[in-house]
Order: structure tokens, then C-alpha cells, then sequence
């Protein structure tokens, strides 16, 4: 309780006086203290974190819809032996799937009206659970418009008196009569899947290798409360869509790889017929043996052959638009990716960091080795049409704004520092001073000062010079060696296709890529960031954690987490598993490893959830509760300022208001 003496300084006042425009009088400033009071007291809500979700929407969709296997669990708990495993199964598909649940259920069960019955009240007795940890007022928040009012009488009823047991199960009845129970279902079934997680984290790398990237962002975009801390791929595509022609290249290389031109042209509409008849004309000969798309996607011939030659198009024409930017930047010390200089056309070979390779391809009918850097007449008309399309296309222009408007390149989150990939550090477990447009930073910092340029690359006018430096930038974020997006001495995306020598692939990490299995380092980290060392955590993505060679996700005697678990199936064999989510809950931090999604046909057909299983557990002792969280700490600003007013008027400082 606030116990001044005599007035406030005038600034004070003049916050207090707005503040009982809100609380005008001493029951309405007392009530919201003692409302504040009571939500400081609740367990504190839910937060999953997800990464390197890459293009793989059904599985992440369904991830979200069990809440990382928590729905599941809740039902076992709630439920124990008194259902069949069979019918928790089908439960928890209802829940995740319900308008397809159901439409399978009219079709197959005969007795429609008693499983309405049924099925209402065992949904009713999951929500009354996951709401439980919530304030009344926020489980409103969460309702359905049209049953907010049944689902509240629903969620508070305790079946004490005979009467009011008549009461519900009225109500129930009423749902079925009138023909709603389908619409009421869905509505429970959402809610609880809301309720599972209070807040989203990804760490970044939605886009690229696999074919659904949109529909992430789709969900990303109505999601009730998520944010993105971005990764190099997410970056790209924010670079194509300000229109960097380097990362425009990139980014259709890599959907060519994988062969996902449908994001491309069906989601974002993109034309990519200019792209097209130009591969079949200028590479019309050639089998594109290096440029073969990736994955398991089933294509005819014809398309297959096309696609690996819009695949080499595009490659050559990004690896002339990077060598114009390292051109014109020297500043990037980049002069060691500029390698179609160095191939020498009479003996195929190419000369990288001075040593000679045999090249595996050696026709380049576009590159003039006088000039290789330069694009064709032809090349420029390509470009200038899909860069067209990438600024113009209002659905990747609406996805973007939202990476925007969500993300970040880091995020403190309840004492838990979220970024992608790693800080820029030295050999000793320093933080590396980088010179950024001319200027020294270091972590923080420079993580504020890249974040500052990502915004001025996309939002800035038009055809500025600003603009244009800033979007430079944006591409070397996506492969520069002093991103903390990506980290690494050099992206090999050249040799990869054309040296057969594979000890040219390597891509050698900063240090800080090792050196964050160290508890000290990561401490170091944390306190550059504000954060208590002792009781922080920072959590990454970007790196697949290879499990089936040992490795753990867990770091610096669990410091830090690593949580990319290859959601995108081309990485699972690496990783042996097929994504992670970490859950930081009011008991503590659970680490969640996922096997792989079928298909989500399978999921509500043959009731197939994805297995998850507990990896690490950090447990507290005592709950944790909304007080000592990030928000806890806001709400008790408030009440501060409330007891201020409370004061204010009970000692005649400031009138009552009626
Ligand atoms: O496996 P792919 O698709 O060939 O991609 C390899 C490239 O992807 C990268 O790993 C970057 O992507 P990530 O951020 O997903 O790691 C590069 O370092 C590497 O050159
Ligand atoms: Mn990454």
C-alpha cells in the first residue's frame, strides 16, 4: 500500500489525474487492485517455442493444434482409466480436427444425438481444465461471440445442487434441439486449443525447402499472440519482397531446388513464365545435371527437366547480382565469393581462395568472361519482370508486413533471450565488434542497429539510394559472414553445384557456434543482453541438432536451448527426429521432441498423432506465477500507480469523479 506524505511532483499528478479519468472514484481504483492483485497470483501462461518450421505447414499446424502433445496428455490426466484409449484418441482428434472429426462421425455413428451429449460434456470438463489458469476476463477474450455466454455458464458450472444440474444439462439439450451442436463443438475445440498455448515464440526460418511456407504464414498472420525472431531464410524473402534482385535470385533458386514453385506462383502469384521460356530457350541442350530439384515430389518429366533449368537460370543470374553487390560494397569483404571471375572457360576449372578445381559443368551460354557479372539483355528482361511481380504481389506484401510487424532479430521474453542463429564473437568468447555502415558495434547493439536497417530496407521510399543500401544489407544478412542471422565464413552455394570436392563445401561457423556449449559464455551473453546470467536462458534455432549422433539440444549445462529438431523433412535424417517445441510453463521449462507427421489426411482418418516425448525437464520448485513474469512485472507497475490514486483521494488530493 502506498503511504506518501502531502502531494506528488506536478508531472505525477498530471499521470494521476488522467488516471482517474479511467478510476473515477475510490471503489473503481480499489476493485482494479484487487482484480490485478488476484491475476498476479495465477500460474503463469503457457509459451511454446518453435524454429526452423521451414515451409512444413502441416506438421507445424499440427503441432499447434495438440499444443505439442500437452492436449493429449491433459486428456489422460482428466480421464485416466475411465476411457478407453480408443475413444482418448478419437477425443483428442475431435479437438484438433473438429469440423473433419465430425463430418466423419455423422457419417458413421448412429446414435448422433447421445454422442452430441457425451462428447459436450467431456469437452466441457477438458476446457473447464486449460481455462482454469486464467482470469475470467481472458478466457471472454478467447470465446466464441455467439456462445460466449453458454460456454462461460458451461465452464463455471459446479454440479453442486440438483437444480442446477437440471440447469446444464438443459442447456446441453437445448445445443442439440436447435441443431448447433456441430457449430458449439468446433467452438469448444478451438478454445481449448487456444487456451493450450498462451503465447508463441518461432525462432525463425518459416520459408524455403519445404512447400508450404504461405500457410504458415497464414496461420502466423491470425495467430492470437506469437512472435518471430527472423531467420536468414525469413530475411530473404523480406529482402525479395523490399526487391533485392539478389535475394529475388535466391529466393527462386532455393523453391527450385525443392522444387516448390507453387508457393511462388499459386500463394503469391508470381509469374514465372518469363523465367521459364527463357530456361528452355537458353539452356534448351543442356540435362542441368547439377540443378536436378530436390525431394520427394512426384513430377512428370517435362516439368522436372524445366525446373532444373529455371534452376540453373536463376543461379547464375543470383550469383551476377551477388557479385554487383560485393562490388559496390567492399566494405563487406565479400571479394572471395566473386568466383565467375575466376573460372577459366578453356581448362573448366575455377580458382577458389587459390586453389585450382576441375568444374563439373561448363556451359554458361549467359556469362560474357569479360564482363561475367553482367546480366543478358535477356537475363535483365527476366529480372526486371519477376521482381515486378515480387514488389506487386499484395499476398507475400501482407506475409512480409506481418514478419515485420511480429519479428525481430531478438526477443526477451520473460527473462529468455530468443534469436536465430548466434552474436557475432571472438575466438576467446568476447563479443566481436563489427563495423556496421561505418560504425563500431557490438551484440546488442549491433543487433538493434541490423534491425533498424531490415525496417529502413523495406519501408523506406522507393528508388532512394537509402533504400538501396539498406537492401544490400538485408542480402548480407542472408549469407554474411558478421550476421548474427547466419554466421558463417561463407555461404558455398557456388561449389556446391560445380566443385565436386566436397572439403569445398564446408562452412566454417563463428565461434560462437561452439562456444555457447559453455556456461560462462552464455552467462556473458546474457548479462550483455540486461539479463540475470544465473537465471536466464537464450534459446536458438538455425543449427539442426544431430541426435542421432548424440547430440543434445541442451547447452551450457541447460543455459541455452537449440530447438531446430528438422521440422523440414529434407534435414531429418540429419536430426533423427522431426522437430522440437519447448514449453515454459508454470512448473518450468519441458523440452518436447516430435517424430515425424504423416500427413494430416492420416491424422483425422486413422486418428495418427505425432508421438512426442519429453527430452529434458527444468522443474521449479514452487509454481511459477503471472508476478513473476514480464507481465506481472507491468501489472504491478499498475497497481502501483493505482494505490498512488487510491491515496490521492482519500487524502483530498484529487477529487472523486461520480
Ligand atoms: O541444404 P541446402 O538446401 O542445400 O542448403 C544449404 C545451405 O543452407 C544453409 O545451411 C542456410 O540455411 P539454414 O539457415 O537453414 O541453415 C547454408 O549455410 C547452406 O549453404
Ligand atoms: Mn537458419
Amino acid at each position: 500500500m502506498y503511504s506518501g506524505s502531502g502531494s506528488f511532483p506536478a508531472e505525477e499528478m498530471k499521470y494521476l489525474k488522467l488516471l482517474s479519468n479511467q478510476y473515477k472514484n475510490i471503489n473503481s481504483a480499489a476493485t482494479e487492485i484487487i482484480n490485478l492483485k488476484a491475476i498476479l497470483n495465477l500460474p503463469k501462461g503457457t509459451e511454446h517455442f518453435v524454429s526452423d518450421i521451414h515451409g512444413e505447414a502441416d506438421s507445424f499446424s499440427h503441432v499447434l493444434r495438440n499444443a505439442s502433445g500437452v492436449i493429449k496428455n491433459q486428456i489422460s490426466a482428466i480421464f485416466g482409466e475411465s476411457l478407453r484409449s480408443s475413444e482418448k484418441k478419437s477425443l483428442a482428434t475431435l479437438i484438433y480436427y473438429p469440423e473433419q472429426k465430425l463430418e466423419k462421425m455423422a457419417e458413421a455413428e448412429e446414435e448422433m444425438a447421445e454422442w452430441y451429449k457425451i462428447t459436450l460434456h467431456r469437452l466441457v470438463k477438458i476446457c473447464k481444465v486449460v481455462s482454469s489458469k486464467y482470469t475470467r476476463s481472458k478466457v471472454r477474450k478467447a470465446l466464441p461471440k455467439e456462445f460466449a455466454y453458454i460456454i462461460e455458464e458451461l465452464l463455471h458450472e459446479n454440479s453442486a445442487s440438483v437444480d442446477k444440474d437440471m440447469y446444464y444439462t438443459e442447456i446441453i439439450h437445448t445445443i442439440i434441439d436447435l441443431g448447433q451442436a456441430d457449430r458449439f463443438i468446433v467452438a469448444m475445440c478451438n478454445l481449448i486449443q487456444r487456451l493450450a498455448i498462451d503465447q508463441l515464440h518461432v525462432i525463425g526460418d518459416i520459408y524455403d525447402r519445404g512447400p508450404h511456407a504461405a500457410r504458415i504464414m497464414d496461420i502466423l498472420a491470425h495467430y492470437h499472440s506469437v512472435d518471430i525472431q527472423w531467420g536468414n531464410h525469413d530475411i530473404a524473402w523480406m529482402g525479395a519482397a523490399a526487391g533485392c534482385q539478389a535475394l529475388i535470385c535466391n529466393v527462386l533458386r532455393i523453391q527450385t531446388r525443392y522444387a516448390n514453385l507453387d508457393t511462388i506462383e499459386e500463394d503469391y502469384g508470381i509469374n514465372l513464365l518469363p523465367l521459364a521460356t527463357f530456361a528452355m530457350d537458353k539452356y534448351a541442350g543442356d540435362p542441368c545435371e547439377q540443378f536436378k530439384p530436390k525431394g520427394d515430389e512426384v513430377l512428370s518429366d517435362k516439368d522436372f527437366n524445366m525446373i532444373a533449368k529455371m534452376h540453373k537460370a536463376i543461379s547464375i543470374m543470383q550469383w551476377k547480382m551477388e557479385g554487383q553487390i560485393i562490388k559496390r560494397r567492399p566494405e563487406f569483404r565479400m571479394e572471395n565469393r566473386l568466383l565467375l571471375d575466376k573460372i577459366d572457360f578453356e581448362k573448366g576449372t575455377v580458382l577458389v581462395d587459390g586453389v585450382e578445381y576441375p568444374m563439373n559443368d561448363m556451359n554458361f551460354p549467359t556469362i560474357d568472361p569479360k564482363d561475367p557479372y553482367k546480366l543478358t539483355e535477356e537475363e535483365q528482361e527476366v529480372m526486371d519482370k519477376v521482381k515486378s511481380s515480387f514488389v506487386n504481389s499484395e499476398k507475400l506484401q501482407q506475409h512480409v508486413r506481418v514478419l515485420y510487424h511480429k519479428g525481430s532479430m531478438y526477443t526477451i521474453f520473460n527473462s529468455n533471450l530468443l534469436f536465430h542463429g548466434g552474436i557475432p564473437m571472438n575466438a576467446d568468447g568476447t563479443l566481436k565488434e563489427v563495423t556496421f555502415r561505418g560504425k563500431k558495434y557490438i551484440g546488442m547493439e549491433y543487433l538493434d542497429a541490423v534491425e533498424r536497417t531490415m525496417r529502413e530496407g523495406y519501408f523506406n521510399k522507393a528508388h532512394t539510394e537509402a533504400k538501396r543500401e539498406c537492401m544490400d544489407y538485408i542480402w548480407y544478412m542472408w549469407c554474411g559472414e558478421d550476421s548474427p542471422l547466419f554466421g558463417k565464413k561463407k555461404m558455398t552455394t557456388f561449389e556446391r553445384y560445380f566443385i565436386d570436392d566436397k572439403t569445398t563445401h564446408k562452412e566454417e561457423k563463428n565461434p560462437y557456434y561452439t562456444l555457447r556449449n559453455e556456461e560462462s559464455v552464455c552467462e556473458h551473453v546474457l548479462e550483455a543482453f540486461g539479463l540475470d546470467p544465473k537465471s536466464s536462458h537464450i534459446v536458438n534455432g538455425h543449427v539442426p541438432v544431430k541426435v542421432v549422433k548424440g547430440e543434445s539440444p541442451i547447452k551450457a549445462n541447460g543455459r541455452l536451448f537449440v530447438i531446430d529438431g528438422g521440422f523440414s523433412k529434407a534435414y531429418q535424417k540429419e536430426t533423427g527426429i522431426a522437430g522440437y517445441t519447448l514449453i515454459y510453463n508454470s512448473h518450468g521449462m519441458v523440452l518436447v521432441s516430435h517424430e515425424p507427421f504423416v500427413s494430416t489426411d492420416r491424422a483425422i482418418a486413422e486418428e495418427k498423432d505425432i508421438l512426442s516425448s519429453t527430452v529434458a525437464l527444468q522443474y521449479t520448485q514452487d509454481r511459477i506465477r503471472v508476478k513473476d513474469t514480464d507481465i506481472g512485472k507491468k501489472l504491478q507497475e499498475s497497481i502501483a500507480e493505482l494505490e498512488k490514486l487510491l491515496y490521492a483521494y482519500q487524502n483530498g488530493i484529487i477529487k472523486e469523479q461520480q
